[in-house]
């Protein structure tokens, strides 16, 4: 793996759309020409409105939607329905706009115990990995062609927060927290492990009032404890996609 991240600095949020949609139908192609699917992890927030070019042509008619498969790094564990949910926001925004296959679409199953929606989410991905729909990592952790991260302004990503023990998992895929600093407090989440085994990562940070966690994280300032964001590595190539209020504050 490529230790050093890319950092892309666009001129603006509009720049790194486009930027983002290119990323993604490249890797799209690639890994479906490789493997047969591509399989994609999103996040919720501001990602899937970062996302919206990708509905446009010509990526949206060129784009071999029926190979794409969804997963969420994070969610919230309140129903489908509910306005927080991700898979809601991702569904509105982004999946209801192309054709990609219910059955290829992987939200969690609702229930009221964060410890069970984690459970339940893990066991899915082991049959899927077990029907040989996603491969294993040399070092047996699923492993997902694409993970699109959002950064929060603590440093987190995923549900992964500095001064949370979920951050530190080493064995489970999929774990959960019951007292989320970011609301809502119960969410699910995929562990470092999984996302470190991934074959591509985006970081994607578009917002100014993040500019210091951000040069925190690539300057490599020695934060105690350290920021979540500054512990993704990628199998392949990790992609930072920032705009330039963002990266204001690289040296
Ligand atoms: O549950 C969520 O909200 C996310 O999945 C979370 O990890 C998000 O990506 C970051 O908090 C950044 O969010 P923003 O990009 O909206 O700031």
């Amino acid at each position: 793996s490529n230790e050093k991240p890319i950092v892309r600095i666009l001129d603006s949020e509009e720049d790194a759309a486009v930027a983002l949609a290119e990323y993604t139908a490249n890797l799209s192609e690639k890994y479906i020409k490789q493997k047969g699917s591509f399989s994609v992890v999103l996040s919720g927030a501001n990602l899937i409105n970062t996302m919206r070019k990708l509905l446009k042509p010509r990526y949206n008619t060129t784009i071999d939607w029926s190979k794409w498969l969804i997963f969420w790094v994070d969610e919230r564990v309140v129903p489908l329905d509910d306005p927080l949910s991700n898979y809601k926001l991702a569904f509105d925004g982004f999946l209801s706009k192309v054709p990609i296959p219910k059955s290829n679409i992987f939200p969690i199953n609702y229930n009221k115990s964060p410890a069970d929606v984690a459970v339940d989410y893990e066991s899915r991905l082991k049959k899927l990995v077990d029907e040989k729909i996603i491969p294993l990592s040399a070092s047996k952790f699923p492993k997902f062609d694409l993970i699109l991260l959002g950064v929060g302004f603590d440093g987190h990503v995923a549900s992964l927060f500095p001064n949370r023990p979920q951050r530190y998992e080493k064995k489970r895929w999929v774990t959960f927290i019951t007292d989320s600093p970011k609301p809502p407090p119960p969410r699910i989440t995929l562990t470092f492990p999984v996302i470190n085994s991934a074959s591509d990562i985006a970081l994607v940070v578009l917002d100014k009032g993040k500019a210091d966690i951000v040069a925190a994280a690539l300057g490599g300032a020695v934060v105690t404890p350290s920021l979540p964001c500054a512990e993704v590595k990628a199998e392949e190539e990790l992609t930072w996609f920032l705009d330039k209020d963002t990266a204001s504050k690289l040296k």
